[in-house]
């Protein structure tokens, strides 16, 4: 049974497992666990804890079998596959200097694995690596994972290492940190998309950028040991905020949350309330699963964006040439139902509109007011509108170049009655001969990186028909970027095999990701410009610091976004920390790195960008310069362009 529904919401559930000790009566581990338990799964050590092959060697049983594995048949293939994790023998150490225990743990952990497999276990949880080198064990779970077994390896490691407690979570530095380990091993296994992580979540609790981190890594699921919890004037366990915020957090990212340990709280257990009280039964766990169930049902609902955005989350898609390419109908009508945009585009006219045109004016002036790329005519809509709102005249002129588009506009003309306002035409504003200059220019042709969708070089065009002291809505915008920790996102692009996708930037709702530093503008376009023979290539050289209590992180790529200042104090943008709210036509775009970068706390992370022109594309070029190289990324567009 998942932990109940989120208030209001079927479609989104989260499972608890429970994390159990040896019993070679595996179906009564399960039934007591899942049954009197009500957990959604076990972790359950396969094979019993003394079983050494040198010592079945030397017994002359042979290396072959698995005497102390349960017989497959206790349990059926359904209920081995949804509902047990194996837990991989916590003594085995394939790094030791002892040289029996080493061999013994290597042929362990693949007997174990293979026998894992045979169940068709999906996830098997690998014990922390032990001591400071890990390269052995990694080197035998790479060579499990080359193979062909379709199982998902969690590693085991510690939020905090035991003897980092005194640290408290407000220290600054973070010696020895656990996420050294896990980088270490999956860097020796090159980032494998079956190896992912389950943190170990004790008392003490490191820095909230040191967590932060964890969520741009591939975490399935997170053991809360019975020692993390308090407990509540009613003698029942509960957590402190700060724990509770991570496992809100782990909810919010599908991680599974795992029990482990004993119960600290024995008369919880035996809630006079509760029928299963007088049962001798009742899970001395259970307590700990129901604070867990709480603490999601209680969660916010999502709200309708956050549902539609669910299934395009960490989604790598190719960004939109509507320069290039025509939009399609669907295109057209997500854009129109961002209901957010048209509103700031309509305050800004009518803020332009009352600068323009005095009051004791308003009856005798006539705006010319052009809209550049209309579109199906939103924009047309949200100008007349501000006219309305305003008490302003305006004469409309509908430019755009998608033909299929201008079937439509002509429809919503003659449908709303607006023949003698609007004048549409059917043209690129790069080529139109405009019959009178306009007052006021308003286009969206922005994409998720501000200048990508190639904004700069139309609104160049359309400039010529902007009178001098003419207002261009947007008056300017401005791109930003972020490095970030999104080792799935990584993992999508690596699965191609091919440097192309390596140097292609991709529009993607952002979700498992770490932003391991604040975001810094990139390049600023200003329209009109003051001189037609300023360029739009560009080059910034950016320097971001990753804050010393985060520890070290793995950089993947850069999360891009941009602002846009409409008119004067109305803005738009997706620039994280002055987004506007409840926006959604455009998500985030990632550049990724050929090589992630791991940069270490207090150090600096170089990087630099360039916008590049030439007489048929635009397109960006990027390399990382400290604290080391990368190579620079999509040299001459040779991977990824925007057409002109
Ligand atoms: C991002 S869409 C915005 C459409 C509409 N204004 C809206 O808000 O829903 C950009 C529009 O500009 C058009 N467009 C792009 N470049 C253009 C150009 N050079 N000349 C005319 N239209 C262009 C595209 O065909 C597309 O319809």
């Amino acid at each position: 049974m998942p932990l109940g529904e989120r208030l209001g919401d079927k479609s989104d559930s989260r499972y608890c497992g429970v994390e159990t000790d040896f019993n070679d009566d595996m179906a009564h581990v399960f039934h007591f666990n899942l049954f009197s338990g009500s957990f959604d799964f076990v972790v359950a050590p396969l094979m019993d804890p003394s079983y050494r092959p040198s010592l079945m060697q030397k017994d002359g049983l042979g290396s072959g079998v698995l005497p102390f594995a349960g017989s497959d048949l206790v349990l059926s293939p359904s209920q081995w596959s949804s509902h047990v994790v194996g837990k991989i023998s916590s003594w085995i150490d394939l790094d030791s200097e002892d040289e029996t225990l080493r061999r013994d743990s290597e042929t362990t952990l693949k007997q174990e694995i293979a026998w894992a497999s045979h169940l068709s276990l999906q996830a098997c949880l690998l014990p922390a690596p032990k001591g400071t080198s890990c390269a052995n064990y990694a080197r035998c779970v790479n060579q499990i994972l080359q193979g062909t077994h379709n199982i998902q390896l969690w590693l085991r490691i510690p939020l905090m290492k035991p003897d980092d407690d005194s640290m408290d979570g407000k220290s600054v530095t973070l010696v020895d940190d656990s996420w050294e380990s896990w980088n270490s091993f999956r860097l020796l296994c090159e980032h494998h998309s079956q190896l992912s992580v389950a943190l170990d979540i004790l008392s003490t609790l490191p820095s909230t950028n040191s967590l932060g981190r964890w969520f741009g890594e591939p975490v399935r699921g997170a053991i809360l040991n019975t020692d993390c919890f308090l407990t509540n004037s009613h003698g029942c366990p509960c957590l402190s905020k700060r724990h509770q915020r991570l496992i809100t957090g782990f909810f919010n990212h599908s991680i599974q949350i795992i029990i482990s340990g004993n119960s600290v709280h024995p008369e919880a257990s035996m809630d006079a309330n509760d029928s299963s009280y007088k049962d001798s039964q009742r899970h001395p766990l259970r307590p700990y699963l129901d604070y867990v169930g709480y603490l999601y049902q209680r969660m916010d609902p999502l709200l309708e964006q956050e549902r539609f955005e669910l299934g395009y989350r960490d989604f790598l898609q190719s960004p939109l040439q509507p320069l290039m390419d025509n939009l399609e109908a669907q295109t057209y009508e997500t854009f129109e139902k961002d209901a957010v945009k048209y509103i700031q585009y309509q305050r800004a006219v009518s803020k332009a509109l009352l600068d323009r045109v005095p009051d004791e004016e308003a009856y005798v002036k006539t705006i010319v007011l052009m809209v550049v790329g209309a579109g199906r005519g939103p924009l047309v809509r949200a100008s007349l509108q501000a006219a309305e709102e305003t008490g302003r005249k305006l004469k409309v002129y509908a430019v755009e170049k998608n033909p299929n588009a201008v079937v439509t506009l002509h429809a919503l003309v003659k449908l709303e009655g607006w023949e003698d306002t609007v004048t549409i035409v059917s043209s690129d504003m790069r080529h139109w001969n405009a019959p009178v200059k306009a007052d006021i220019l308003v286009s969206e042709l922005l994409g998720s990186f501000g200048d990508n969708e190639l904004s700069p070089e139309c609104l160049d065009g359309a400039q010529r028909f902007l009178k001098q002291d003419g207002i261009s809505i947007p008056s300017s915008y401005t791109s930003f970027l972020q490095p970030v920790t999104a080792s799935k996102l990584h993992n999508d692009v690596k699965a191609h095999k091919d440097l192309v996708h390596f140097e292609t930037a991709y529009v993607v709702k952002l979700h498992n990701v770490a932003k391991l530093s604040p975001s810094q503008p990139v390049f600023t376009f200003i329209h009109p410009k003051r001189s037609e023979h300023e360029s739009n290539q560009r080059y910034k050289k950016l320097s971001f610091v990753i804050p010393s209590d985060t520890g070290s992180a793995m950089v993947h790529g850069f999360a891009g976004y941009f602002d846009a200042t409409l008119y004067k104090d109305v803005h738009l943008g997706i620039e994280p920390s002055t987004a506007t709210p409840n926006m959604f036509s455009w998500f985030a775009i990632f550049f990724p790195l050929r090589a992630p970068v791991c940069v270490g706390p207090d150090s600096t992370l170089e990087v630099h960008f360039w916008r590049c022109c030439g007489p048929t594309k635009v397109w960006y070029e990027w390399c990382v310069a400290s604290p080391s190289s990368s190579p620079i990324h999509n040299s001459n567009g040779r991977s990824y362009w925007v057409g002109l």
